[in-house]
């Protein structure tokens, strides 16, 4: 490898899945995995197999099928490492990720117990031999392991490289160094890198990593420090999600690198062309939604609203814009298919998209997309990204809706029938509400026996015109938990329905994968 390299470790699905709100089902992570190795990241990190079975397979199903360096996650123990290995054992090329805890902040809040010793110096060493004798557990699995030292942002230098020196002497070959609390300046993240360098025994040996959180708005920049400082691994995630304000953005990193290669002589491996399909792709499936100002895949980012700026563009494309729409794979036309269109056609851009279709698939979204043809003139890319989402969700498919009927208008109450399909039973209902989406809501709840809090409920159109399609997406909150359901149509009260519904299905298998009560519906359980 080449000294100025820099190592792209994408934990889209572990750590970005960690956003509040966000939850993909297995099928998702493996369309997902698919689609980073097209983007050429280096390492994917997979999941945390340890935390639930449906991560543990999520984990499997990517080591199996996905041509990269996939990494698995585990805290600094060994039953945590045994199932991340368990998981990781189908890749050819596996790395197996434990971290400890190095602060003060959290050895102290976290590992308050006696059992870690009874002041803050018992601890700490305690950690150290914890954070040793994990590394050594891994490696006796793979050679490939990465140490991360968590909050190393606000860990005292001189701890930190002895901890960092351990996991080295243990075996590391990669050593991360998280600001996990997004708390670090840039200048002051690089003098922690450089201080490093110096001051542990054998650095050379591992690989210095970065993971930054972006609660100061700073991960991009502490990453860029960073990198400068020797750095030569950045862990990222698509459109900058994961816990909090999230992570360091892996598009906005990447084209800092290849717009400012004036200043800075690093590079990726990253196809920046499949940045876009990508990030569209993460974003139809978590439900999170990218903020139009976004920097590079934001709806704005390459839009002159004013006139000033217009003329300017016009005349000479760099007066305003630092990069080509086209140089992070943004289509300059995405209308792509009409009622005309055959099954090749749209196999083929499913493809460009970066959908691995199946057969089965292929058959149902067509079905879909003829349907849809038929209500709009043009369909666009999202249209398809969204008909693509819609089928992959399936397989959670346990509440279907068969059926609805609203009537709703100035002087009248508005009222809903509903007929749902549960496992193969018919459960039918009507009921009014304050409006058609609250009468849909009230229906689909008298139907199951079922009372739900609706903690957010967002509607918008997927493309423009009156005969666009409208995506729902709906969430719902059981105990401290909260579901994400999405559902789209080109109407929107059968939107909400079927994304209430694909709540109800998220929760009813969060439920059957942690309940002892596996075999109960979710009225029972709720
Ligand atoms: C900075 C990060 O992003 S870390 C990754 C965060 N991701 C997740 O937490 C994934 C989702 N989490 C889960 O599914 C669960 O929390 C699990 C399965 C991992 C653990 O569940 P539980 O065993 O019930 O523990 P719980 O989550 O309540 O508490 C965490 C435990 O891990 C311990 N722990 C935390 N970090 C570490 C570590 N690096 N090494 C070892 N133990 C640790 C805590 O001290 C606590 O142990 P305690 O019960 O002895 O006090
Ligand atoms: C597990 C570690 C790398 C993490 O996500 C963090 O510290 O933010
Ligand atoms: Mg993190």
């Amino acid at each position: 490898m080449k000294d100025n390299k820099i190592l792209i470790f994408d934990t889209t699905l572990r750590d970005g899945e960690q956003s509040p709100g966000a939850s993909l089902n297995v099928h998702e992570k493996v369309e997902i995995a698919h689609q980073l190795a097209k983007l050429n990241v280096d390492v994917i990190e997979a999941g945390f197999p340890i935390s639930s079975p449906a991560q543990f397979e999520a984990v499997k199903r990517i080591a199996e099928e996905v041509d990269c360096i996939i990494a698995a996650l585990s805290r600094a123990n060994e039953k945590d490492i045994k199932a991340a290995a368990e998981a990781l054992a189908p890749a050819p090329r596996k790395r197996i990720h434990t971290f400890s805890s190095t602060s003060d902040y959290h050895i102290l809040g976290k590992f308050g117990h006696e059992r870690y010793g009874k002041t803050l110096e018992e601890k700490r060493r305690t950690i150290i031999k914890m954070s040793y004798d994990a590394v050594a557990y891994a490696k006796t699995f793979t050679d490939d392991v990465e140490f991360s030292a968590e909050d190393a942002g606000r860990t005292d230098i001189g701890y930190l490289a002895e901890v960092i020196e351990a996991a080295i002497e243990a075996g590391a070959t990669t050593v991360n160094i998280p600001d996990t609390t997004g708390y670090t300046l840039p200048f002051e993240f690089a003098a922690k890198i450089a201080e490093l360098k110096k001051r542990v025994k054998n650095i050379e040996k591992a690989i210095i990593s970065v993971h930054c959180h972006n609660d100061l708005g700073l991960a991009v920049a502490n990453s860029i420090a960073a990198v400068q400082s020797g750095a030569r691994q950045v862990e990222c995630t698509i459109n900058g999600i994961g816990e909090r304000a999230g992570n360091a953005s892996l598009e906005e990193f990447v084209m800092a690198l290849n717009v400012r290669k004036d200043l800075l002589d690093f590079y990726t491996d990253i196809n920046t062309k499949e940045i876009y399909n990508t990030s569209k792709m993460v974003s139809a499936f978590t439900g999170l939604l990218v903020q139009r100002n976004k920097a590079i895949v934001g709806e704005n980012a390459f839009a002159h609203e004013s006139g000033i700026h217009q003329d300017g563009v016009l005349k000479s494309r760099e007066t305003y814009e630092i990069m080509t729409p086209e140089s992070v794979g943004i289509p300059k036309n995405n209308i792509v298919l009409g009622r005309h269109s055959g099954r090749h056609g749209l196999k083929v851009r499913l493809q460009e998209l970066g959908y691995k279709v199946t057969d089965e698939e292929l058959q149902n979204v067509y079905k879909a997309f003829t349907e849809l043809a038929d209500k709009k003139k043009e369909v666009f890319d999202d249209d398809l990204r969204m008909l693509m989402g819609d089928e992959i969700q399936k397989d959670n498919g346990i509440y279907e809706l068969e059926y609805i009927q609203v009537n709703a208008g100035t002087n009248l109450i508005p009222n809903a029938v509903v007929k749902i399909n549960y496992n193969g039973e018919i459960y039918s209902e009507s009921a009014t509400g304050d409006g058609p989406v609250d009468a849909v809501f009230n229906a689909i709840e008298r139907a199951l026996s079922i009372n739900s809090e609706v903690e957010s409920y967002q509607v918008r159109s997927v493309t423009s015109g009156r005969e666009a399609m409208g995506e729902v997406i709906i969430r719902i909150r059981s105990g401290n938990k909260s579901f994400m359901g999405r559902g789209i149509s080109t109407d929107i009260i059968e939107a909400s329905a079927k994304a209430y519904l694909s709540a109800l299905n998220q929760k009813e298998k969060y439920l059957n994968q942690t309940s002892p009560k596996n075999n109960e519906s979710i009225s029972e359980v709720i």
